[in-house]
């Protein structure tokens, strides 16, 4: 469904990642994994077109899409959630859903709600004074808003409560299970391995080692990120 070809990216005259291929199949979940700075956000950024390639391709769905805007591949169901749970903290939860909700082609706040149910009593509280939790969820229930077919997520577990981690886990596990194929970039291996069917490491901007998903290859992961 996505294929990042021999990706080069990078800010100004410094290349941060030198030639990453990695696909995500259709209705499937792809893992990237590795140490921080290792260019996992950089290349997320290029693949939803915040940042342009030195070379390479991204084709999506068979269509080349290495040159068009992010609100192009938006609408072509691409969602992108950064990381941090970012949302606009002055506004409510509901004012945060509607801002999408209210574009063109938005989906009804009430879609978002079904998906993410604890949202509803906090629909009127400033976004700023939620949980850490409840602001990944409100991030992920906004992007799912523009009716994505593909979500890319940057660490949803990162500055997360541990106690509420299972929460945000069994979110992208249940959005995954409903069809969704998703680009998930995570520290936590045991949660990408269990949900994602097809894993990549990055090290140094290099895919060091990639495979099959799964709790067997736990010690794979871990051996490539130590070397
Ligand atoms: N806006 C920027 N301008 C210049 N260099 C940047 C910028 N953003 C990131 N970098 C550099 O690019 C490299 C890769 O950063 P990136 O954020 O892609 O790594 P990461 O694997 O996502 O790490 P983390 O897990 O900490 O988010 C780092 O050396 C970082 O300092």
């Amino acid at each position: 469904m996505l294929e990042l070809q021999d990706i080069h990216v990078g800010y100004g005259r410094t290349t941060v990642v030198h030639g990453a291929t990695i696909e995500v199949p259709t209705n499937g979940v792809a893992a990237v994994m590795g140490h921080n700075g290792a260019g996992k956000t950089t290349l997320l950024r290029a693949a939803v077109g915040l940042l342009k390639p030195s070379s390479g391709r991204i084709v999506f769905d068979g269509e080349d899409i290495t040159r068009l805007k992010p609100h192009e591949r938006v609408r072509r169901g691409l969602a992108y959630v950064p990381q941090g749970q970012q949302c606009f903290p002055q506004l409510t939860a509901e004012e945060n859903l509607r801002l999408v909700a209210e574009t063109k082609g938005g989906k009804p706040v009430g879609e978002a709600l079904e998906l993410f149910p604890a949202l509803r009593p906090v629909l009127s509280r400033r976004a700023g004074l939620l949980s850490g939790g409840q602001r990944q969820q409100l991030a992920i229930a906004r992007a799912m808003l523009t009716g994505p077919r593909l979500l890319i997520l940057d660490e949803p577990t990162e500055g997360i409560q541990p106690s509420v981690v299972t929460e945000i886990e069994n979110t992208v596990q249940d959005l995954a299970a409903t069809g969704l194929a998703v680009l998930l970039v995570e520290q936590h291996i045991g949660f990408a391995l269990a949900t994602a069917g097809r894993y990549y490491v990055l090290a140094a901007g290099h895919v060091t080692a990639s495979g099959h998903g799964g709790a067997e290859a736990i010690d794979s992961v871990r051996t490539a990120m130590t070397i």
